[in-house]
């Protein structure tokens, strides 16, 4: 049901304010057909003890874009994002059936080295949590953890993970200063920077920038931008014109449920499914 005149229809539609406009950045509509895919989803289901948190997601995941999960409080979300580096179970009675696959391996499978899987899958948490160590040893701490303690090595990679998270202007004179007096925009783009370090596929970002002030929010939002040339991102946002300002994919979730997935641009003007457009105009959430 693309056609033009529902496109029309969605456009007119009051958005919470958000300028649609902005939507237009992309001339080409993204297709998922041309994509490489970073990690797919396949008949993922999730119970914590009694209750299914996850309901059969299939989802395939581009590779350097960045992917945003959308959706109302408790739909599942971060649940989903968990998964993607099995945090899910480090929680008691969880449940997951289904695979993952990165690289191909399904990471629920047999044999699978779950540091390994976390080397590759970074995570990214809503508040900032740097080691209480120098900014130095937060981003050198990976390589450190893997036995790599070549001053060349390490001095190298914490200069350009720095530059790569856009902090290295702002610290290089205090290197070996406590990560816990930097303001909490550069406590988060520390941490970002520690998790590129070690070079991960794919990096999750869970509300990455909601303790954040307007500012710290806009310097993260363009290092997103930045970042999915190196990785694939995938960003759980509670905020919609963040979702259509960074992401280049966007899944609505509801109750468990992917409603719908498509190019953010679409998505956002578009949408095929009627709960998706009651969500982003408002209606519900
Ligand atoms: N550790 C847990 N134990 C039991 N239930 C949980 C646990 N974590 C989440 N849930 C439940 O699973 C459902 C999905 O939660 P989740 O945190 O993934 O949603 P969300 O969309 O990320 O929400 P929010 O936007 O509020 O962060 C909710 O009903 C929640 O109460």
């Amino acid at each position: 049901m693309l056609n033009e005149q529902k496109l029309q229809t969605a456009r007119q539609v009051p958005t919470h304010g958000m300028d649609m406009t902005m939507l237009d950045r992309q001339s080409d509509k993204l297709t998922l057909q041309q994509e490489k895919i970073a990690v797919e989803v396949k008949d993922l289901n999730l119970y914590y003890g009694d209750k299914q948190a996850l309901k059969n997601i299939n989802l395939q995941v581009p590779k350097n874009r960045v992917t945003a999960f959308i959706g109302p409080s408790g739909c599942g979300k971060s649940t989903l994002l968990r998964c993607f580096n099995r945090m899910n179970d480090l929680v008691d009675g969880v449940n997951i059936e289904g695979e993952i696959l990165l690289k191909g391996e399904n990471i629920y499978g047999k044999g699978i080295d779950i540091s390994e899987l976390r080397r590759n899958v970074g995570m990214v948490f809503q508040r900032p949590n740097p080691f209480p160590k120098s900014i130095y040893e937060n981003v050198a701490y990976g390589l450190r953890i893997q036995g790599i303690n070549d001053r060349r090595v390490l001095d190298e990679t914490v200069e350009i993970s720095l530059k790569g998270a856009a902090l290295w202007d702002e610290v290089k004179d205090r290197l070996h200063e406590s990560a816990l007096g930097l303001s909490g925009g550069q406590q988060q783009r520390l941490v970002i920077a520690r998790a590129i370090a070690i070079k991960p596929e794919v990096l999750l970002l869970d509300e990455p920038a909601s303790a954040l002030d307007p500012i710290s929010t806009l310097k993260i939002e363009e290092l997103i931008n930045e970042l999915k040339k190196d990785f694939t991102i995938v960003i759980v946002t509670h905020n919609m014109q963040q979702a259509a300002r960074v992401s280049d994919y966007t899944a609505f979730m509801y109750l468990g449920d992917i409603v719908e997935f498509d190019d953010t641009n679409t998505l956002f003007t578009a949408p095929s499914k009627k709960a998706t457009e009651d969500y982003i105009t408002g209606r519900y959430g």
